[in-house]
């Protein structure tokens, strides 16, 4: 059967609630809003999906990670007006704690440095992939968790780090049949901004404000943002330097504001010159006007897109080397880049490259009668034991019900345990591709 919503099963209209007639019963069977189940042909595609990012994380040589979904709160408290913070779902847990479901997996990543401390081999080239969570007001309606895929490098200054990123998602799209007139990465420079505010001598404090606002310019209308920039303090010449470097188009005008010596530039020359060594320079387009919404990142930032331009922000990430700083320790040089497991799933669906997954197994085992059950139940362990799944029949049925379940579970073979082919040591073997069947000796099984 064709794969159901693939991004999981989101809660459906209506009550939900079962029980007593009327159906005002006692459970919602709905998952809570925001949030999706996942039935085998949802689970399947995840799954799917987990593996290619896990493929590509280890055809590029990073080990996995992994944290608690369930974090202190204050590894998010950043009070610089962004989104993923105004929206924590955070409590205080029965012992006092304030706590938080994650919203993202960097500052759990950032913890797991911090331990290691000066013990940590240097480059750190991690991934994982968790369930990241926000509370939107329920009138957005829009999605409380997703699944994000994380690939992230400590210990690596220069944009060489960011080059290996880039490849990686562009090797991840590459994987699932998708090119560059497909999606595409833009790319630019925090750093940008950084040097139009030191320019107006805006204060260093203002920058990750600065850019959490500058970041909702194509999400809100223009006049709010100059709303926004000057409540922070920001002079109108300053918000006109602002908007206007936001708006040039390429690097060559890019040098010609900041001069050849701007590390934006530099950092975005090289990361160009990279790419063609990569041969995905085709897949990159360099925007001013990205900056992403996470207050944290300082240089490189990129994001994923569809040329399209019908969907959200693919991916999204960048370079972060003051983030370990905030947290008390030694700031290291990172980089990294968060992937949702929604969105992609919509654009493969939009190109028909969503993967047909269905269920199956190697053998279905179903003793002709009650008599034969544990000896049934022998010949499936020996062929689970030999590698193959076995669905086992588990009370009395029909052979036309065993049939139609061969063909539910795709079995390549129906195993049928019966008196007289056991009495001569063998059982029937039904070949469900071919039709073929034959006794076979138990010993000719696999
Ligand atoms: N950070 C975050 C968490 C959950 C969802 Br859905 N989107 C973004």
């Amino acid at each position: 059967a064709p794969a159901a919503a693939p991004a999981g099963q989101d809660r459906k209209a209506g009550s939900g609630r079962i029980g007593e007639a009327g159906g005002r019963g006692l459970v919602d069977i709905n998952p809570p809003r925001g949030t999706r189940d996942f039935f085998p042909e949802d689970k399947r595609v995840q799954n799917w999906l987990f593996g290619e990012w896990a493929a590509v994380s280890e055809a590029f040589g990073f080990e996995q990670v992994d944290f608690p979904v369930l974090e202190s709160e204050e590894l998010y408290v950043r009070k610089a007006g962004e989104e993923i913070t105004d929206q924590l779902y955070n409590f205080e847990d029965k012992g006092g704690r304030r706590v938080a479901l994650r919203p993202e997996l960097t500052p759990s990543l950032a913890r797991l440095v911090l331990q290691k401390g000066k013990g940590l081999a240097l480059p750190a080239k991690w991934f994982s992939i968790g369930q990241c969570w926000r509370y939107e007001r329920a009138t957005r309606g829009r999605r409380r968790e997703h699944y994000q895929w994380n690939m992230d490098i400590v210990g690596v200054a220069g944009v060489e780090a960011e080059s290996e990123l880039l490849a990686a998602i562009v090797t991840f799209f590459q994987r699932l049949g998708l090119g560059p007139s497909d999606v595409g990465l833009k790319v630019s420079s925090r750093k940008v901004l950084q040097a139009v505010l030191a320019r107006y001598g805006i204060p260093e404090a203002s920058f990750g404000p600065v850019c959490v606002i500058v970041d909702k310019m194509e999400k809100i209308p223009r006049e709010k943002v100059v709303e926004e920039l000057a409540k922070l303090g920001v002079a109108a010449d300053a918000i006109e330097g602002i908007l206007q470097a936001l708006a040039i188009k390429t690097v060559e005008e890019l040098e010609a504001l900041l001069g050849a010596d701007n590390h934006a530039v530099a950092d975005l020359r090289q990361l160009f010159s990279l790419a063609a060594a990569y041969g995905y320079a085709d897949w990159l387009v360099f925007d001013a006007s990205v900056v992403r919404g996470l207050a944290y990142y300082t240089g490189v930032v990129f994001e994923g897109f569809d040329r399209a331009g019908t969907l959200r922000a693919i991916c999204g990430g960048g370079r972060y080397d003051k983030l370990l700083g905030t947290f008390g320790g030694e700031d290291q040089p990172c980089t990294g880049f968060g992937f949702g497991d929604a969105v992609i799933v919509e654009l493969l669906k939009d190109k028909k490259l969503l993967p047909q997954l269905q269920h199956t197994v190697d053998d279905l085992v179903m003793p002709q009668d009650e008599s034969l059950r544990t000896e049934a139940t022998a010949i499936a362990q020996r062929l689970r034991a030999a590698g193959r799944r076995v669905d086992l029949v588990l009370e009395p049925k029909r052979l036309k019900w065993a049939f139609k379940q061969a063909e539910r579970c795709n079995a390549a073979r129906l195993v049928l345990v019966a008196p007289d082919e056991w009495a001569k040591g063998t059982v029937r073997v039904k070949n469900l591709a071919s039709r073929e069947e034959a006794d076979v000796p138990l010993d000719q099984l696999v």
